[in-house]
């Protein structure tokens, strides 16, 4: 049964949508009423409906985080400090992907189970066409900053909240993920929320620029702002061009302010600026500079391109057994023989390959990396063989020549092999033995010379025993089988951590400390995620630290839950922990969420009554 409330709100959504065009003015926005009608008439939503968002299984979520490791890892500080503006006035902070997924949440302890309730939890989904009108989702189609303030949403499931959030775009204007920050409690009054979507605006545009610095770093990349004093820190509009002068990449205020002058985006950086004046622009200081033929002068600095960092950085040392099995597979591998690295997920198989290949007769060629799971199926054959011009419908007018060709001279990197479609297989095979590949569509077949190594973290003999793997294959590609120890078996898991985190804080300028506490959890821990769990735990470590020196209530609840739950202290139980993030997962339904625990539903209402988990419709588990 709705509350009144919910029940007017729903009254008044349909009437507004209904009546649209006989009504003088509609109660929101535009921009929400727009939301509001697809809500209804495009994804046929209800908006009386009460059930929280879906939330990601959590296979499907550490997929998502794991496509989107450089931009979370990027994101991570600046989503630290937005939250730490915004945490005393109760504001949780998301971040999500393009499809509105929340890959990162931070929220303090005293809201976190109201947040969870209504919603505002890890690996929820905020499309429109899921959730109607909400800030992500809004976000999600206007593409600007928005604030979806409590009755704007469609569904009266969220109209207590108010959401503010923001797009973050990537160096070719697609977007990246949204940055939100969301309250439970708020004044009814809209504007109250003004100075929170300016905050969250500036955030997400911090974490689209250090994403712009980072994947434009080996380019010319000019930074400007219209006051002196903010080119270096918060530089307004950002440019990389190649040594051509071909513009590669632009923030988005750039996009922006290049299409406002100039009607469209220039090909050239010498139709923006003139060339001479800009090489004038030297020794990274910031000077003034004329757009070409405007009037307007910007405060800029141009950066070089950075020359890569030396590749056998001691970022990525090897435990020794490993440094072993690597000594031996370059042997392997410069007899031009296949080598097949396994090894749980993220334990660093490609980490491994790389190495290979750099410390291999072949370090001077190209390292291509291919990932067989994360290309769909459909693709996989044209991005790795390429294909002719208009080889099918929707192919580039030119052509492509697919990563086999690339990695000719080099290395090419197939990692989950594993879910290499079976007809692959028989033409990888092919490729292997005769050294020649045909581009879809060719009539004729280039030799290329490439040399593989492949990783799985699957069995791959028990996949050949289900006949969803070639046996020819599997024999040819494993000359040399490397199988890499899960972190929890590591030796040299103490030198990694204190690695790790010199890495992660600060950026690498000052390297945090950490109490004895906190290192002994981190030297006891199970890290199903191996190492690149660690490196996400010590990311956020580090964005929530507010000192020197990590402490234990720095580590997330799921790393540092299995180590201090005392019995007294049933709210921080890790059991707890697990029925409640199970319950949550199954929208608090007992039997899915008995199952998913694998025990019975009599057992689960015991040990939610044991636990003291104060369930949202109680009647629901009580029967
Ligand atoms: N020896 C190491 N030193 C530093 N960082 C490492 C090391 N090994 C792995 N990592 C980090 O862990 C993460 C995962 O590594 P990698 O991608 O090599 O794992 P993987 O085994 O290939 O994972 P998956 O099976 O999911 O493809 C990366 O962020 C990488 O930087």
């Amino acid at each position: 049964m709705l509350a009144a409330n919910s029940r007017e709100h729903v009254d008044c959504v349909s009437r507004v949508v209904r009546n649209a065009d006989r009504l003088p003015q509609a109660p929101v926005p535009s921009l929400i009423f727009d939301s509001w009608r697809r809500s209804m008439e495009q994804h046929h939503l209800d908006p009386g409906s009460l059930q929280g968002p879906r939330i990601l299984s959590e296979p499907l979520l550490k997929e998502c985080r794991e496509r989107a490791e450089l931009f979370m890892r990027i994101a991570s500080e600046e989503v630290g400090q937005l939250h730490h503006r915004v945490r005393h006035a109760d504001y949780c902070v998301m971040l999500t992907d393009a499809q509105g997924q929340t890959l990162d949440h931070r929220v303090d302890s005293r809201i976190r189970n109201d947040c969870r309730k209504a919603g505002l939890y890890l690996g929820t989904c905020w499309s429109e066409a899921e959730e109607g009108t909400c800030g992500v989702a809004t976000v999600l189609t206007s593409k600007a900053a928005v604030t979806v303030h409590k009755r704007d949403h469609f569904r009266a499931a969220f109209i207590d909240l108010t959401c503010s959030a923001a797009p973050i775009f990537d160096p070719q204007g697609n977007l990246l993920g949204v940055m939100d920050a969301s309250a439970l409690q708020s004044p009814d009054d809209r504007r109250s929320q003004h100075l929170v979507r300016q905050m969250v605006a500036q955030s997400a545009q911090a974490i689209e620029n250090a994403f712009f610095m980072h994947s434009a770093r080996q380019h010319w990349v000019l930074q400007a702002h219209s006051t002196p004093g903010y080119v270096d820190s918060q530089p307004d509009l950002l440019l990389a061009w190649d040594q051509d002068g071909r513009l590669l990449a632009l923030n988005s205020k750039a996009r922006q302010a290049l299409r406002r002058r100039f009607g469209q985006v220039p090909a050239h950086i010498g139709e923006v600026f003139d060339l001479d004046a800009l090489r004038a622009v030297t020794d990274q200081r910031t000077q003034q500079l004329n757009w070409l033929g405007e009037p307007g002068a910007l405060h800029v600095r141009v950066n070089p391109p950075q020359r890569p960092r030396p590749r056998t950085a001691p970022s990525t040392q090897l435990d020794p057994r490993v440094e072993e099995h690597l000594r031996l597979a370059v042997r392997v591998k410069d007899r031009n023989l296949p080598v097949l690295v396994q090894g749980e997920t993220g334990a660093g198989k490609e980490v491994f390959a790389r190495q290979l290949h750099e410390r291999s007769a072949r370090r001077q060629g190209p390292f291509v990396a291919v990932n067989c799971a994360a290309i769909p199926e459909n693709l996989i054959e044209s991005e790795l063989f390429g294909y002719v011009a208009g080889a099918f419908t929707g192919a580039s007018s030119k052509g492509m020549p697919g990563l086999l060709v690339q990695a000719d001279g080099g290395t090419l990197f197939l990692d989950e092999i594993g879910d290499m479609p079976l007809a692959l297989q028989t033409r990888l095979l092919r490729v292997m033995a005769e050294g020649e590949v045909a581009p879809l569509g060719a009539a004729k077949t280039r030799t290329v010379d490439i040399q593989v190594i492949c990783a799985s973290h699957r069995d791959l003999a028990a996949l050949v025993s289900e006949g969803r793997f070639r046996e020819d294959l599997y024999f040819r590609l494993g000359c040399a089988r490397v199988s890499l120890p899960p972190l929890r078996d590591r030796t040299d898991k103490l030198a990694l951590i204190h690695r790790l985190l010199a890495q992660e804080s600060h950026g690498g300028a000052v390297s945090l400390g950490i109490s004895q506490a906190a290192l002994e959890v981190l030297l006891s821990y199970g890290w199903p995620g191996n190492v690149r769990q660690l490196r996400h735990v010590l990311a956020y470590a580090c964005a929530v630290c507010d000192g020197d020196t990590l402490q234990l209530a720095d580590l997330p609840v799921e790393v540092r839950g299995e180590q201090v739950a005392a019995p007294a202290e049933q709210s921080a139980s890790p059991e707890r922990q697990v029925v409640l993030d199970a319950l949550i997962r199954h929208r608090w339904k007992p039997s899915p969420t008995a199952q998913a625990l694998g025990i019975s539903r009599a057992t689960l209402y015991r040990r939610v009554n044991q636990l003291g988990i104060d369930m949202p419709g109680k009647a629901s588990l009580t029967q």
